[in-house]
């Protein structure tokens, strides 16, 4: 369990973070939101002690970090990917660090395979690619088999089959019970993998809240179809009493669920190229709740910047 109390962290006279409190938990995803300049990278960096807090706190398991007496053996963290030394091979990076932290050599091999570096384990860490160095950043945070893991933006740079890779991931790790707190900028993202939502914005707290909830609250139930016979379609659903209305895109937007309407057109013999559930409204309903927040926002033509 991670608990953030009253957290705030200025730099000058830029306030990065400002009073923030809310809880992490076991045995589920948190997901951690909010534009760029939001406050993530700030308040994570204060949860692993390499930042001081301006006031507040947080405690991991109860302790601020600085007093813990194994802290990779409590909280794995990936905070910035490059940050290992090119000229050391993955391997080597990981035992050194398996050394200093007094973890048997054989949980380097153990890390080694669950991310899939097996046949990189002996290229300098230099040569990686950016997914390669997300996955080596993994394996370390993995290495001490902490009960709390804290990830940056751990998606970035992955392929797609990496990005599935992480995501189960991350959804064994908390099934084990571990606490898995994770940032992104990618509300479409986080609706993949993530139980739990935080959502900050100018370093202040902006939802706390389950992610069934913020769906169920945010998505719209229609369903986007696209037909090469649209008035057809448009006068069987009508029969059957289903509002639609025309998107911008050429499709149509209809006011029932997809199997009612899939049985619609089948039983009418109404070609249908696609039957989608309207997802869209998800990031939009992320990007009204943090727009007020957003540090960097192009500036309307002519206009001055709020
Ligand atoms: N060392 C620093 N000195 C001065 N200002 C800083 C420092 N670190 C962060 N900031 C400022 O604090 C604010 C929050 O930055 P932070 O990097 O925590 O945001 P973020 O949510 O992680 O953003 P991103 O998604 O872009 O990484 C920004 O306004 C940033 O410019």
């Amino acid at each position: 369990m991670i608990e953030v109390a009253d957290l705030t962290k200025r730099y000058g006279r830029t306030t990065a973070v400002e009073g923030l409190t809310f809880q992490v938990r076991p045995g589920r995803v948190t997901g951690f939101l909010g534009p760029n300049g939001a406050g993530k990278s700030t308040t994570m960096r204060m949860m692993l002690g390499l930042d001081r807090p301006t006031a507040g706190e947080v405690r991991i398991g109860g302790v601020p970090y600085q007093r813990l007496h194994d802290p990779l053996r409590t909280v794995g963290a990936l905070l910035d990917a490059k940050a290992v030394h090119p000229g050391r091979t993955a391997l080597n990076h990981l035992r050194s660090l398996a050394r200093g932290n007094r973890i048997p050599p054989q949980r380097v091999r153990e890390v080694i395979e669950l991310t899939g570096l097996r046949s990189a384990a002996r290229r300098r860490a230099g040569t990686f690619s950016l997914g390669m160095s997300q996955r080596l950043g993994i394996a370390a945070a993995l290495l001490g088999d902490p009960a709390v893991l804290v990830l940056d933006e751990p998606v970035n740079g992955l392929d797609p089959e990496g990005v599935l890779w992480i995501r189960h991931l991350m959804r064994d790790q908390a099934a084990q019970g571990r606490t898995v707190f994770v940032s992104s900028h990618l509300m479409s993202e986080a609706a993949l993998t993530v139980d739990h939502l935080i959502v900050i914005g100018r370093g202040r707290l902006l939802a706390d809240t389950s992610m069934t909830a913020f769906i169920d609250r945010h998505t719209d139930s229609g369903v986007r179809v696209r037909t090469p016979e649209p008035r057809r379609l448009r006068d069987v659903l009508a029969g059957a009493g289903i509002t639609v209305t025309d998107h911008a895109d050429g499709g149509l937007d209809v006011a029932a669920g997809a199997e009612r309407i899939g049985e619609l057109v089948a039983a009418h013999g109404v070609p249908v190229h696609e039957v989608t559930r309207n997802t869209a409204s998800l990031e939009e309903a992320f990007m009204r709740l943090t727009a007020d927040a957003l540090e960097y926002r192009a500036e309307p033509p002519g206009g001055v910047r709020r």
